[in-house]
């Protein structure tokens, strides 16, 4: 395909910027636990700094892939794709959703929200940035909110977020990786005080798979 064939199909979501697909079970959130096959979309302009997938953001070195490719592999897994990235926001998820759900696949969303939702999702994890807020599309739909605990003013953000979320989200606290030793006793204590909220882990860190 000429490069502005390319650039229309992706402008449409009929072609997207795949960084990665893999098999693996979903170590964050309600879901842990789970298998499911997740298919990391490049592209993100929200720029958290201790992001731990920062080789996603540049969506040019990521080859523009069709949906129906993606969609062939993902439906030899699990029942369930989660969708990632990188910000898959970024991009028009309606074609890669409506192509998901005829294969009878329950699809997720991992998302900071940063733009208007698109796609039709099954669930949705909202993890908001303070760099760049979630859309209200996001906020009403979410699923769960997963906000990340890198320094204590992240528990007052938190509260601020919860205000904003729908009132069905399911509220988790996870740390931030490189400061999981601080933060995750400041989190034991926060959910026990405020037990509206639940503790989120990235096991999967934890059991050295993907
Ligand atoms: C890499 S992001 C991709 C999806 C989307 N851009 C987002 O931020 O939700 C997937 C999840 O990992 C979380 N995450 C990223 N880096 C992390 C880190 N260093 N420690 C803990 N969670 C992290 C994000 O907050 C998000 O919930
Ligand atoms: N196992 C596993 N679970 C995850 N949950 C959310 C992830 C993500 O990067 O979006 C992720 C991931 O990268 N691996
Ligand atoms: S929004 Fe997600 S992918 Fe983008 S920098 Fe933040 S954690 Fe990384
Ligand atoms: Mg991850």
């Amino acid at each position: 395909m000429l490069k502005k064939e390319l650039q229309t199909a992706v402008e449409k979501g009929e072609m997207l910027p795949l960084m990665e697909e893999f098999y693996t079970i979903q170590g964050e959130g309600y879901h842990t636990g789970t298998a499911a096959y997740f298919v990391r979309i490049g592209g993100c302009d929200v720029g958290c700094h201790w992001c731990d997938v920062k080789e996603s953001w540049n969506a040019e070195v990521h080859p523009p892939t069709a949906i129906d490719a993606i969609v062939e592999n993902a439906k030899k897994y699990a029942d369930t794709v989660v969708v990632t990235g990188g910000e898959p926001l970024t991009w028009d998820m309606g074609p890669l959703t409506q192509k998901l759900k005829e294969k009878n696949l329950r699809i997720h969303i991992e998302t900071s929200g940063a733009y208007p939702l698109s796609g039709d999702w099954d669930w949705i994890t909202l993890s908001p940035k303070k760099n760049k807020l979630p859309t209200q599309t996001v906020y009403d739909n979410a699923s769960e909110l997963k906000v990340i605990i890198y320094n204590k003013h992240d528990f007052i953000f938190a509260e601020e977020q919860a205000e904003k979320v729908n009132k069905n989200a399911i509220l988790f606290l996870q740390p931030e990786w490189s400061k999981k030793e601080a933060m995750t006793p400041l989190i034991v204590d926060y959910v026990m005080n405020n037990p509206k909220w639940r503790v989120s882990l990235q096991t999967h860190k934890y059991l050295n798979i993907p």
